[in-house]
This record gives C-alpha cells, sequence and structure tokens, in this order.
C-alpha cells in the first residue's frame, strides 16, 4: 500500500521518540511492501519559535494531503501558562478541532515483562486491559466564554447531544469488539452534561444489546482504577475527566512512556501520539522511552490504514525486547544498566527484522 504520514516531531522528547517511530514505520514498509511517504511538519513551541503559531498553516496542510499524523510531544516551560495571565495554546488542541478528531482512544494493557515497575501489586496489574475512550473536541477544553481578568477566571464546561452520542456509540462499537463491557465515567451527581451524559448512554443501550453498561462517577472511578483496574474493559468519558484517568491508568502498566493513543474521526483519519507530554527533566538527555510513540505508530498502521498484522508485529516486538530485559531508564530493574532512546530502539528494529512475517497476532493493543 502507498500512504502518506505528516510528521510532527514537536518539542521536548517529541523528536526523540518521532525518530525511533519513524525507524520502526521505515522498517515495516521495507519488511511487508508498503510505501510510506513521509512529509515532516512543525508545531508547538518549535512552530512558535520558528513562524509565530503553534499550529500553522503549512502543518495543516501538509496534514489534510496526508492519510494519517505522527505526533511526538508539544509544550514545555519556554511556552506554557504564566502567572501574568497568558493563554497559551500548544497547537494540540488546535489540530484536534481542526480535523474534528473527536475519539481519543487510550489502550491500558498490562506488560507481562514490567509488572515489576507497576506500583500495584502483581496481581492486580497482570490482568489489566482496558480502553480508554475520552471525547476529544469539547468540554471544559473548548468551551465558549473561556477569559480571565485579574479577579477572576471563567472556563465553561458544555456538551451538545450530538457530541455525546458519537463518543458513546464509538465506545459501544469497540466494546462490541473487546469483551462487551462499558462504563460510562461522569459526575452525574453535580453537573448538568454528565446528566445529560447519562442519559445518551442509557438511550443509545438499546441498540448494542450485546453489551453491558455501568455507570460509574469520576472520583471513585479513579480510586477503581487503582484497587480493581482489570475489572475495567472500555471506559467512555469527556475530555477533561480522560485526560485524567489517561495519566492515572498508564502508571498502573510502567511507565506513562509505554501508553500509546490514537484520536481519530469517522473516516479513517487519524493523529497518533503518546500519551506523555514533551519531559522537559529529560529532553535532550536521550533517555526518553520511545515504547508509546513506537505502539502509537502501531495504531496508525491499525486504524488508519487497516494493517492490523503490521501493527501486532510492532506491538510484539515491543514485549519481546522488554522480556529480553531490554529497557529504557523509566522502565529499568534495580542494578540493571538501562539503554539510551537510540539503543533500545535499535533492539525494536533487530526483533522486527528477525521475527518471521506472519499473520499470527499473540499481543495487540485493540
Ligand atoms: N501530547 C502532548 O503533546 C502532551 C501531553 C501531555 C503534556 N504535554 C506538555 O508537555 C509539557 C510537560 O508536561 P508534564 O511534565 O506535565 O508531563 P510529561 O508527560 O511531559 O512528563 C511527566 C513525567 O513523565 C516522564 N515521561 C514522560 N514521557 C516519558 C517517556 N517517554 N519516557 C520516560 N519518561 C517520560 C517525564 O520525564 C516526567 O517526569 C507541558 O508543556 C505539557 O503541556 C504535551
Ligand atoms: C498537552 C495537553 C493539552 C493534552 C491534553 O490535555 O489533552 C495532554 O495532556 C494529553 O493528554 O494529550
Ligand atoms: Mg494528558
Amino acid at each position: 500500500m502507498e500512504k502518506t504520514i505528516a510528521v510532527l516531531p514537536g518539542d521536548g522528547i517529541g523528536p526523540e521518540v518521532t525518530s525511533a517511530a519513524v525507524k520502526v514505520l521505515k522498517l515495516i514498509a521495507r519488511r511487508y511492501n508498503h510505501s510510506f511517504k513521509l512529509s515532516y511538519g512543525l508545531i508547538g513551541g518549535a512552530a512558535i519559535d520558528a513562524l509565530g503559531n503553534p499550529f500553522p498553516e503549512e502543518t495543516a496542510d501538509a496534514c489534510q494531503a496526508s492519510d494519517a499524523v505522527l505526533l511526538g510531544a508539544v509544550g514545555g516551560p519556554k511556552w506554557d501558562a504564566n502567572a501574568s495571565g497568558n493563554r497559551p495554546e500548544n497547537g494540540l488542541l488546535a489540530i484536534r478541532k481542526h480535523f474534528g478528531l473527536f475519539a481519543n482512544l487510550r489502550p491500558v494493557k498490562a506488560v507481562p515483562a514490567l509488572l515489576g515497575a507497576s506500583p500495584l501489586k502483581e496481581e492486580k496489574a497482570s490482568d489489566v486491559d482496558l480502553m480508554i475512550v475520552r471525547e476529544l473536541t469539547g468540554g471544559l477544553y473548548f468551551g465558549e466564554p473561556k477569559h480571565r481578568t485579574h479577579e477572576a477566571a471563567v472556563d465553561t464546561l458544555s456538551y451538545s447531544r450530538e457530541e455525546i452520542e458519537r463518543i458513546v456509540d464509538k465506545a459501544f462499537e469497540l466494546a462490541r469488539v473487546r469483551r462487551g463491557k462499558v462504563t460510562s465515567v461522569d459526575k452525574a451527581n453535580v453537573l448538568e452534561t454528565s446528566r445529560l451524559w447519562r442519559e445518551v448512554v442509557e438511550e443509545k443501550k438499546a441498540a448494542y444489546p450485546d453489551v453491558r453498561v455501568e455507570h460509574q462517577l469520576v472520583d471513585s472511578c479513579a480510586m477503581k482504577l487503582i484497587t480493581d483496574p482489570a475489572a475495567f474493559d472500555v471506559v467512555v468519558t469527556e475530555n477533561m475527566f480522560g485526560d485524567i484517568l489517561s495519566d492515572e491508568a498508564s502508571v498502573i502498566t510502567g511507565s506513562l512512556g509505554m501508553l500509546p493513543s490514537a484520536s481519530i474521526r469517522s473516516d479513517g483519519f487519524g493523529l497518533y501520539e503518546p500519551v506523555h507530554g514533551s519531559g522537559p527533566d529529560i529532553a535532550g538527555k536521550g533517555i526518553a522511552n520511545p515504547a508509546a510513540a513506537i505502539l502509537s505508530a502501531a495504531m496508525m498502521l491499525r486504524y488508519s490504514f487497516g494493517m492490523d498484522t503490521e501493527a501486532a508485529a510492532i506491538e510484539e516486538a515491543v514485549q519481546t525486547v522488554l522480556e529480553d530485559g531490554f529497557r529504557t531508564a523509566d522502565v529499568a530493574e534495580e542494578g540493571t544498566r538501562a539503554l539510551s532512546t537510540e539503543e533500545w530502539t535499535e533492539r525494536i528494529l533487530e526483533q522486527l527484522d528477525s521475527e518471521a512475517v506472519s499473520d499470527h497476532i499473540l499481543f495487540a493493543y485493540m
């Protein structure tokens, strides 16, 4: 297949982990006879510095002309919020909104080799396999009015029925091909938007009789993610709750550096990015874990290109390399040498190159 991919490395560790994911994509293209044309663009702080705009028109055009987008991470202390009340925009919200990428899929799956790195007891973490379906283009992030004076600040939480319906449908569809359970997370004991959310879920469930539905308040959900994470299958929730719960859930499997994500809409176009940010504390040191970026590239192959086998080959390579004991610093066992981003990526490339090209899927983030 021939595909065009817009690559937006961004800031901090973004370029370091994106470069790793690009190497993996190039190897996949060679091994599976695909042609991936890459076009690079600026986003975030890098784009502000070069062009004065975090999501420049050139970047939007490059993405528009592509079949999918691979993004590293954006932001950092140089461009983030400051006490004087600037309203920073790091480009991420703009690109998500511009392309209508309303569904953010964040799979959290126990990695057997990393159970020791999880803060949870092994028996709690070992069966975790959940998918957070986060609404991405509405809610507090985008609601108007939104403003700030010296004395007060306003953000607005608003959701339309239509916005809720399409993300809830997505969650039900995913549950059907997973373990058939949807947990809808809200704060319906307080928020009107949550009461509408709950109503829509209740209406929708009739169309999916094969899926079990439960409602959970977000505060107790945060607790249950730690006490009983294996109980979850698909978790559907609004923008801000999903942001917070997904960082929380990521550590169950060892590190934020492990968690990939897909931001998609209904026609197959998508933006693929690690859940983590630009890691200012480790940027430039060459020690970032590139697994989340590499696994995001795998999600791109699966969700935008329908290349399930290729995606699974990457996911299995990540498992194998970790099982073989090769780790970056964030997940390294005490007393072992941590690999650099580049060294670990080399291991992945070697593993992928040595694997037989097969249709047999053993481990997949689906
Ligand atoms: N998708 C994105 O582009 C995205 C996501 C989250 C935060 N951000 C931005 O990133 C900047 C920093 O935010 P933050 O510090 O709160 O969150 P962060 O995710 O960048 O870092 C949180 C912690 O996790 C560690 N970490 C993150 N990714 C890692 C990796 N791949 N390997 C090893 N360790 C990793 C960092 O070193 C840090 O200690 C902010 O400007 C924020 O707005 C961007
Ligand atoms: C950087 C920030 C705007 C972003 C978000 O809140 O959506 C990030 O935290 C994420 O999880 O992708
Ligand atoms: Mg986040």
